[in-house]
């Protein structure tokens, strides 16, 4: 019998670099190790709504995710089951049709803006990360990335920010820094922290393999 798969929760304001941490954690690794699960892939289902009435939701707030589905998710992965995991597509607001069938892994990173507000998921973690960033670069990256990938305008980006982003990080995902075990600045390009992350996962993984 395996042991349970290691869970690592990586937490942090939106454009922290939370994304590029996981990537590049995962890329020491071989594909058959490292399964990631995105939060955001866990926003409630929102097709019943019309498309203007999505757009008033406010995406950086707990009651946005449908984390009872992701914490049966997690507990069908840590008994070694696959689950068919939803897509979220950010052009229309809610979850696309298609689901992406994943199998367990050994190292399960749990990956999203707000992992560790919710007790039953920090319960569920080995490690937990917060990806710290001051918020000017986290702005800054975020009109980059949502004009180009995400089909937003300029002052659509703006306005979600100051009436959405920024106060519900200020609420809900600022202080979830104090549940974190190590706090990574910058984000993606900090290879120290990534270095660091990668070997403790090796120990983890060895010492399981030892047993
Ligand atoms: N250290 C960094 N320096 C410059 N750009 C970065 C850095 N880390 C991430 N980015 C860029 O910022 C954007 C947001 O990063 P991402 O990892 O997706 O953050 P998150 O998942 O926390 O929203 C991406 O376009 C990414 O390429
Ligand atoms: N329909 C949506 C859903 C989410 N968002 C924003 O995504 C951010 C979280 O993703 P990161 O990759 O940046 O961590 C979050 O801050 C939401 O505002 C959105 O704009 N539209």
């Amino acid at each position: 019998m395996k042991d349970k798969p290691v869970v690592i929760g990586v937490a942090g304001g939106s454009g922290s670099g939370k994304t590029s941490v996981t990537r590049s954690i995962c890329n020491r690794f071989s594909d058959k190790t490292i399964l990631v699960i995105e939060q955001d892939y866990y926003y409630k289902d929102q097709s019943h709504l019309p498309f203007e009435e999505r757009l008033n939701t406010n995406y950086d707030h707990p009651l946005a995710f449908d984390n009872d589905l992701l914490i049966e998710h997690i507990h069908d992965l840590l008994n070694r089951k696959s689950v068919n995991k939803p897509v979220y597509d950010y052009k229309i607001h809610t979850r696309s049709e298609e689901v992406i069938h994943v199998q367990p892994k050994d190292v399960i990173i749990l990956e999203g803006i707000l992992v560790l507000e919710d007790p039953r998921l920090v319960d569920l973690m080995d490690i937990k990360v917060f990806v710290d960033t001051d918020a000017d670069l986290r702005i800054i990256r975020r009109l980059q990335r949502d004009i180009k990938d995400r089909g937003r305008s300029l002052d659509s980006v703006i306005d979600q920010y100051l009436t959405a982003v920024r106060p519900s990080h200020l609420q809900f995902i600022e202080p979830t820094k104090r549940y974190a075990d190590i706090i990574i600045p910058e984000g993606g390009e900090n290879y120290v922290a990534i270095d660091i992350m990668a070997s403790k996962i090796e120990n983890i993984l060895a010492k399981n393999t030892e047993k």
